[in-house]
């Protein structure tokens, strides 16, 4: 679905991502795993095409950026850490106009409208001003904007951030079963989220892929695993010695 080569990205003088190369499988959820400023929102929006790689190779869905982004765009659904709604639009006029954005024909706005609403659990409040609805609610919102266009990947930003238990509980639920029909990649820095959702995660750390890791396979605790990989490099150092 996804193959990165030697992909490198900075913003002037600062290197975000430097020379990060990883393939995602069709069907596979992954996480994006890293502590704050690791470059996990930088790949991202390589991937779908918003930032431009310093240099390096991203093809998605077989359509190599920036060469074919827009084919490649419609591949993908995102949802932002912010994701851009709009509180005065009722849940059904919101996804309605999304999905013009996408691109989507007219004739069949209504049931892609009802189908994302269908998967995300949103058909009882189409009706309801976004504004009225609770965080979680607003959250799944976003997830099925991004499930419009009918991409088969899928990209969430951080999508927990601000939950409550109950409400991380159910969107953890929404994204293992978006994981049965479309390759999903989330980005994240819990680990016990990735650990929940995830198949395999991708862990950086300062810009570099520290490991790809097999979560089922991985017989080592990721709490350890991760504070290894992330350490700064002073206590590394004194490990070793
Ligand atoms: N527009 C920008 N201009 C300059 N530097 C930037 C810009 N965006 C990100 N950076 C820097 O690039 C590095 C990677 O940032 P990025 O936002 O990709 O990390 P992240 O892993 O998503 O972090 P977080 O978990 O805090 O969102 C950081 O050092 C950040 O300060």
């Amino acid at each position: 679905m996804i193959e990165v080569s030697h992909l490198t990205k900075k913003y002037g003088s600062r290197l975000a991502v430097d020379d990060i190369s990883f393939t995602v499988e069709d069907g596979v959820i992954y996480g994006l795993l890293g502590p704050n400023g690791a470059g996990k929102s930088t790949i991202m929006n390589i991937l779908t095409g918003y930032l431009a790689a310093t240099e390096g190779q991203v093809t998605v869905a077989g359509h190599p950026l920036p060469e074919e982004a827009d084919a490649a765009k419609a591949c993908v659904g995102y949802l932002p850490e912010q994701p851009p709604l709009y509180p005065e639009m009722t849940v059904a006029e919101y996804l309605d106009f999304a999905a013009e954005l996408k691109g989507v024909k007219k004739a069949d706005r209504p049931a892609q409208v009802q189908s994302a609403a269908h998967r995300t659990g949103l058909e009882e409040v189409l009706p309801r001003l976004i504004r009225s609805l609770s965080k979680g609610y607003r959250q799944r919102v976003g997830v099925a904007q991004a499930l419009l266009g009918s991409p088969q990947l899928i990209i969430l930003d951080e999508p927990t951030v601000g939950l409550d238990p109950a409400q991380v509980i159910e969107l953890h639920r929404l994204i293992r079963e978006l994981g049965r029909t479309h390759t999903v990649i989330l980005s994240s820095h819990i680990l016990s989220e990735v650990k929940a959702v995830c198949d395999k995660a991708l862990i950086l750390s300062q810009g570099h892929l520290a490991a790809v890791v097999d979560l089922a396979a991985e017989e080592r605790d990721l709490e350890e695993l991760f504070l290894e990989l992330t350490a700064p490099e002073e206590t590394s150092d004194k490990k070793e010695d």
